[in-house]
């Protein structure tokens, strides 16, 4: 039985090929920051309040000038046609029966714009030699809400489960939104990303996007600054769930500083390690506007399962406010946290 949102990574690798399952399951190197990012989740405390007269939790948020159900958007997560034929398709209907955003990835395994059709989305941007403009004005052409750069793969972190395993992909699974024919997503990365890319970069792309910007993968606030000053509308606080840099700190310990930072300026996500809807409170406590979910709602879609896991999530969110005596998100910001 399926209790908690954590729980569909068992039943999905009971489903899934053990390559496919190590791909999204994995991190980079000895995986450790794939594990702390669970230690440090599981470290925070939380101090509720008592008798604060709440018969239904408000989870409700507004985040880049949308109202959403939940202060959570499905993370971009590549290829999500491995998972479930449909992939993206399903997980993105979810998204929006859900009332949350969609992530579409730079590389999803189904047309921006089939998935932007049918979810309100907003669009991550890798960027690929090239062609950063063309992909960005065909996001904003489908309609998306946000972009989203993603900026800490300059590179591809080494992940030894995939070099041990030689993950490819099947033949049926590609980056849809692009030409170019892969099977072995190492060498498509290292080939296709442009390594080199600056804040100057970032600054010209600002002058260029029509819609909000968002840069995905900042850790060091020094970083949340200099983003806002190129006109970021927003930072995820992000490690890529462990997958670049193996050895960083844990997301939800990079959240605090950077929400010093540029909190007053800006929006502030996080990704890496929710697991739960008592995840969200925490990321929520400690500062976050709202969080990705990454890997869990891979897991539910290999199982069919996308729309009761985040039923799962918002109950498990409305459960944990109101056990901490928050009516809504303002009063999840004021709750007391710590460390034991
Ligand atoms: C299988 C997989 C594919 C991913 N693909 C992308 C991607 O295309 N673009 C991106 O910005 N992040 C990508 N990510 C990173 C996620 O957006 C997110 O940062 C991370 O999964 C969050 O951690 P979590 O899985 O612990 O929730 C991917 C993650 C996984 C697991
Ligand atoms: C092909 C990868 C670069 C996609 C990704 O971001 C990931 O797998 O973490």
């Amino acid at each position: 039985m399926v209790e908690s949102l954590a729980d569909y990574e068992a039943l999905a690798e009971s489903v899934l090929p053990s390559d496919v399952y190590d791909f999204v399951a994995g991190g980079s190197g000895s995986e450790l920051t794939l594990r702390r990012n669970r230690a440090a989740f599981d470290g925070v405390t939380l101090t509720p309040r008592v008798l604060a007269g709440i018969s239904e939790p408000d989870t409700s948020c507004r985040l880049l000038g949308e109202r959403w159900e939940l202060p959570v958007a499905v993370a971009p997560m590549a290829y999500q046609r491995l998972l479930h034929p449909e992939g993206e398709l399903l997980l993105a209907q979810a998204a929006a029966a859900a009332g949350i955003p969609y992530v579409i990835s730079t590389l999803s395994s189904v047309p921006l714009e089939k998935i932007a059709a049918v979810a309100p989305s907003w669009f991550q941007l890798y960027w690929l030699k090239d062609r950063v403009i063309g992909l960005m004005e065909r996001a904003v052409e489908a309609g998306c809400g946000a972009v989203v750069v993603t900026v800490d793969v300059p590179i591809m972190g080494r992940r030894l489960r995939d070099l041990r395993n030689s993950f490819a992909l099947p033949p049926d699974v590609g980056p849809e939104n692009l030409v170019d024919k892969v099977t072995e997503v190492r060498a498509h990365t290292a080939a296709a990303f442009e390594p080199a890319v600056s804040w100057d970069d970032l600054e010209w792309l600002r002058e260029r996007c029509p819609i909000p910007l968002v840069v995905k993968g900042i850790l060091d606030p020094r970083d949340a600054r200099r983003a806002v000053e190129a006109g970021a509308d927003g930072v995820v606080v992000s490690n890529h769930g462990g997958r670049q840099l193996d050895g960083v700190l844990a997301s939800i310990d990079a959240l605090g500083p950077v929400v010093d930072a540029v909190g007053k300026e800006c929006v502030v996500l996080l990704d890496s390690g929710v697991r739960s809807g008592l995840d969200v409170l925490k990321a929520i406590a400690l500062g976050a506007s709202g969080v990705l979910v990454g890997r869990p709602l891979l897991w539910a879609l290999a199982v069919e399962a996308v729309d009761e896991a985040l039923e799962l999530l918002k109950q498990e969110l409305r459960d944990a406010m109101q056990l901490a005596g928050c009516a809504d998100l303002a009063g999840a910001r004021e709750l007391s946290h710590g460390r034991p």
